[in-house]
């Protein structure tokens, strides 16, 4: 895999500003790209604070020709503390200059089937041209059981090869019912990149990222076929990691 970097911070005041710097990086590359745009996938969790904090801590970031999108996210109304967009938009995303046409949240109003067919609509005509949306960056989480996105181990969404959305309406993880991007469209984009702080991801980074006995989990099944993929950790979450890492300096280029 020769397109995998992992890097290992000390911890995740080190690997914070990092983050940033990738994001930002990346957001450079693209809109001085033919494409004039930054496209941006975030995902939920414990990401949502690091990512926030650390964005705005950023002097001059012009986000003003970014589209954003959610890797993932829980059907509950914007206002639900379980809401990723909701908890993104009063920390993050109101404090940018991101056009509101170019935020892609999905409609909680709808039942899941039909909400992740309007999401999967959005995506599609702000992707024109395009079977799979390509996307710049997706930022990624990773369960303590190793799931990404809302795409759970053992979960026949694992298998989908047409939909670039999908509904779930039995998540292990509550709440039950999330929409979330399929492996296609994870797998096509140029740059994905892992957050992963923590003890409590040792065990499951380890059979990730090295592999072994047990199943082939949904986070080591992210395998962009013509991009980049960085993993993020902190020394707590790589705790168990035998294989090589890059310990990134602040020279290190991301
Ligand atoms: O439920 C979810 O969990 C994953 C992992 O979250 P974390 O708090 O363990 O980092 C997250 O990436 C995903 O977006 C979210 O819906």
């Amino acid at each position: 895999m020769s397109n995998r970097r992992i890097l290992v911070f000390p911890s995740a005041a080190e690997l914070g500003p990092a983050l940033a710097r990738l994001v930002s990086s990346r957001s450079r590359q693209a809109c001085n790209s033919d494409r004039q745009r930054f496209t941006l996938g975030l995902s939920g969790g414990s990401l949502v604070s690091l990512l926030s904090q650390e964005l705005l801590a950023l002097p001059n970031l012009d986000s003003s020709a970014w589209v954003v999108a959610f890797c993932d996210e829980r059907l509950v109304p914007f206002n639900d503390a379980e809401s990723t967009y909701g908890l993104y938009k009063n920390q993050l995303l109101s404090k940018m200059n991101i056009p509101d046409s170019g935020i892609l949240a999905i409609d909680p109003s709808l039942p899941v089937e039909q909400c992740a067919e309007d999401y999967a609509r959005k995506l599609s005509m702000n992707f024109p041209g395009e079977s799979v949306p390509v996307f710049d960056l997706l930022l990624l989480g990773m369960g303590p059981d190793g799931h990404t996105c809302s795409l759970f181990p053992d979960h026949p969404l694992l298998e989908e090869t047409s939909k670039t959305v999908a509904a779930i309406s039995n998540s292990p993880k509550p709440p039950p019912q999330r929409v979330t991007m399929t492996l296609p469209v994870v797998n096509a984009a140029r740059c994905v990149a892992f957050v992963s702080t923590g003890g409590s991801k040792a065990p499951v980074l380890k059979q990730v990222l090295e592999g072994g006995e047990g199943p082939i989990l949904p986070a080591a099944r992210v395998a962009p076929s013509q991009g980049e993929l960085l993993w993020l950790l902190d020394e707590p979450a790589a705790a168990y990691l035998t294989i090589q890492v890059e310990k990134p300096t602040s020279g290190t280029q991301l």
